[in-house]
């Protein structure tokens, strides 16, 4: 049985304690929450039995993850940087078993609240650091991977990340209800807005995606939103129940990506005016869309699933100041999570591109907040199958 490759702090349970906690934890299914669910809760919080949940959940979601963990590879499990992840979810999983059978007093929740802040700060750098390690893995092994390790990789690094967005959703929603500085006043429930107005947040990520394109190229592209409801009203503008911070991720990392390819591929042309990038927000019965379309050239057919990949992308990190100079590029993660974030509560993100003209990226959200559950990995045969044997 190969034991959680990491040391414990000495005052920590032991290894043994440890691996029987896992197993036991990872035994439950992590329990998904609609956005409706979230919302119902969030309007008549009651501290103690979010506490009472989130002292079981969190450990099932953290130990179905660390379970997985366990499994990759060994020549990317004993990189330096999967090597210091894995200890930051030990130290989070010990954590929080402490709050195991504490009474929810005062004081208990108090500390709780504290330590959930501690344990999102903690994991602030998992996807740069995994980033790193997949690259500490490509130097050792010669700089090339054979196939199926780089498919083992993808499929672990799309179910760890979701499952990241999932353990700091519920962290998030608690330290926001109940945490020092509780939403006063305002409309939004924890981190959720009950009434987004997705233009808005089209406008916020475009004027922030321009600022970077125009610091880099000089020169950006125009933007052009409409919108369509099929309601009968045809209420405009459309709004719907949702984490404004998950939209505007994607549609930041969207606009950048319309921008690029749209500057590099008129950056001879005689006329000074750039094609507008046109944005559809259209409100269905079962989906909400943004769709971005682009003249930005586009890309063959046989080449948008790489622009997903991890290890497509997963070239040297970007310097802290390459990432000024080159602003439009990042770490290289962006399209893939943007797509996980999609994906979370049921949505999607789909690439639509034509060779030659340009690309539509089109967002997918479910209309409807019952039927917008949370997407969560589970941890069990059929996902370990997926992992190459390691003994
Ligand atoms: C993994 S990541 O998230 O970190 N990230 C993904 C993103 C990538 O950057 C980009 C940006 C734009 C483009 C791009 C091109 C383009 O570049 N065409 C020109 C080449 C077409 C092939 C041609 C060849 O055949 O090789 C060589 C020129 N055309 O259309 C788009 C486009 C892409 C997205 Cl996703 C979009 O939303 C809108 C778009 O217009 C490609 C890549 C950094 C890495």
């Amino acid at each position: 049985m190969r034991l959680f490759p990491v040391r414990l702090s000495s005052a920590s349970s032991s290894m043994a304690s440890l691996a029987k906690m896992l197993d036991f934890y990872s035994g439950f299914n992590p329990s998904p929450l609609s956005i409706k669910q979230f919302m119902d809760f969030g309007q008549n919080a009651c501290e103690k039995k979010s506490f009472i949940f989130l002292r079981k959940e969190l450990p099932v979601r953290l130990a179905n993850i660390m379970k997985e963990i366990a499994l990759l590879p060994d020549n990317l499990l004993h990189t330096r940087s999967v090597s210091e992840v894995s200890s930051w979810y030990v130290k989070s999983f010990e954590e929080v078993l402490e709050y195991e059978k504490a009474d929810p007093t005062h004081d208990n929740l108090h500390k709780f609240v504290h330590h959930l802040d501690l344990i999102r700060n903690r994991h602030n750098d998992v996807v740069q650091t995994m980033a790193q390690g997949v690259i500490e893995m490509k130097e050792n092994e010669g700089g090339t991977v054979d196939a199926p390790t780089e498919s083992s990789i993808q499929y672990f690094l799309d179910r760890l990340y979701m499952s990241r967005i999932s353990i700091r959703m519920l962290i998030n929603q608690h330290t926001l209800l109940f945490g020092a500085n509780p939403h006063s006043g305002g409309r939004h429930i924890g981190c959720l807005d009950p009434a987004c107005d997705l233009s808005d947040v089209v406008r916020d990520a475009y004027e922030n995606a321009r600022f970077l394109c125009d610091q880099y190229y000089l020169t950006s592209p125009a933007l052009e939103i409409q919108e369509h409801s099929s309601e009968p009203e045809g209420n405009l503008p459309i709004r719907t129940v949702y984490v404004p911070s998950h939209l505007y991720y994607m549609l930041f990392e969207l606009f950048k990506n319309s921008m690029r390819a749209v500057v590099e591929h008129h950056n001879n042309d005689n006329c000074d005016t750039l094609p507008p990038l046109k944005v559809a927000i259209c409100r269905g019965q079962e989906d909400i869309c943004v769709k971005i379309s682009d003249q930005g050239g586009g890309i063959p057919r046989s080449q948008t699933d790489q622009l997903f990949k991890y290890m497509y992308s997963t070239a040297p990190q970007p310097s802290k100041s390459d990432l000024h100079t080159v602003p439009l590029a990042g770490y290289g993660y962006g399209l893939p999570i943007s797509r996980l974030y999609a994906r979370y509560f049921h949505g999607d993100i789909v690439l639509l591109s034509c060779e030659g003209f340009g690309t539509d990226a089109i967002i997918y959200l479910k209309a409807l907040s019952d039927e917008a559950n949370e997407l969560l990995p589970i941890f069990n045969k059929t996902s370990s199958k997926f992992y190459r044997a390691t003994v």
